[in-house]
């Protein structure tokens, strides 16, 4: 199973209760998923600030000076905020790649969740009450987000195993089902100069997407190139800065739903997880073609 949830929201008084609508819905899938949860939220960035979303198994050790650190290797100013096992490191943007390097050397126990200037990714294993509890997820703004419930077909249960995979700057991907050609693909990927933290498939989607998009390809342009080049049972659910995707592999048995209306993009993995989202009674309400790419972008 697994169970998926995303929220693009067009109207931005919404915004505020991205984290809070995003959080039931998740929960709303537990019964899809109790390996580990996770939850990416995309918000308005700084002008001219990045963000690190860094996890450790042994917070108060890695996290006791590495904004410190991570600011002299980088010659700037890093600001660190704790919630539980992740912080978010708060740096210029120009500075964001550079960053990413010197963490490796500086703290090789901390791993990086995301990069980016909108993007914070919170995800562990355990269910997704638990999860969103710990991150105070339902207190989060933002302007879009998706959510991912877990259960583990590919690679071992462990946080880096969860979803969402992100192997790019702003850019997540989530999914339900297996893929069957992610061993040969990832080695093509590892070929182009891609690097991977886990033996998972969805990692592997991910980073076939972010690959394109440094190819020039645009999120809708990467996902239909997805649909020629993946095998296997796929519903996955994307996110850019300004983007949001859905695609679903040409069989399509992995369920999925969506809503529009004028305040939102929905997606649930079954309806139940969009019943609380305002207006729902009058939304459009469909579940997206096979092999059919669906995209939106601000
Ligand atoms: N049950 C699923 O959909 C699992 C998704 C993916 N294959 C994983 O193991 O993470």
């Amino acid at each position: 199973m697994c169970g998926i949830v995303g929220l693009f929201l067009k109207d931005p008084k919404l915004e505020p209760r991205l984290g809070e609508l995003l959080t039931d819905m998740l929960i709303t899938m537990t019964d899809r998923g109790p390996d580990s949860a996770g939850i990416a939220i995309y918000s308005r960035g700084k002008d001219g600030h990045a963000k690190l979303t860094v996890q450790s198994a042994d917070p108060d050790r890695d996290f006791a000076d590495l904004a410190d650190k991570l600011g002299k290797a980088i010659g700037s100013h890093v600001r660190l905020a704790q919630k539980d096992t992740h912080a978010v490191l708060d740096l210029p943007s120009d500075r964001l790649e550079a960053a990413r390097h010197a963490i490796r050397d500086i703290a090789p126990n901390v791993k990086v969740m995301s990069a980016g200037e909108g993007i914070e990714i919170y995800k562990e294993v355990g269910l997704p009450k638990d999860v969103a509890a710990r991150f105070d997820v339902a207190h989060m703004q933002g302007t879009h987000g998706i959510g991912h419930t877990r259960m583990a077909t590919e690679s071992a249960v462990t946080t880096m195993g969860a979803h969402p995979f992100s192997t790019g700057s702003d850019q997540c991907l989530v999914h339900n089902g297996s893929l069957s050609n992610h061993n040969g693909l990832r080695r093509e990927l590892i070929r182009q100069g891609m690097t991977f933290e886990t033996q998972n498939d969805t990692e592997v989607a991910a980073a076939y997407v972010s690959h394109k998009l440094k190819e020039g390809q645009n999120l809708g342009q990467a996902l239909e190139s997805g649909l020629d080049d993946l095998d296997g049972f796929f519903t996955f659910v994307v996110g850019t800065k300004d983007g949001f995707g859905v695609v679903r592999d040409p069989i399509a048995c992995k369920p999925a739903v969506m809503a529009e209306t004028d305040q939102y993009v929905a997606f649930g993995s079954e309806y139940r997880a969009l019943v609380n989202l305002p207006g729902i009674d009058n939304a459009r309400v469909w579940e997206p073609e096979p092999a059919t790419v669906y995209f939106w972008e601000r």
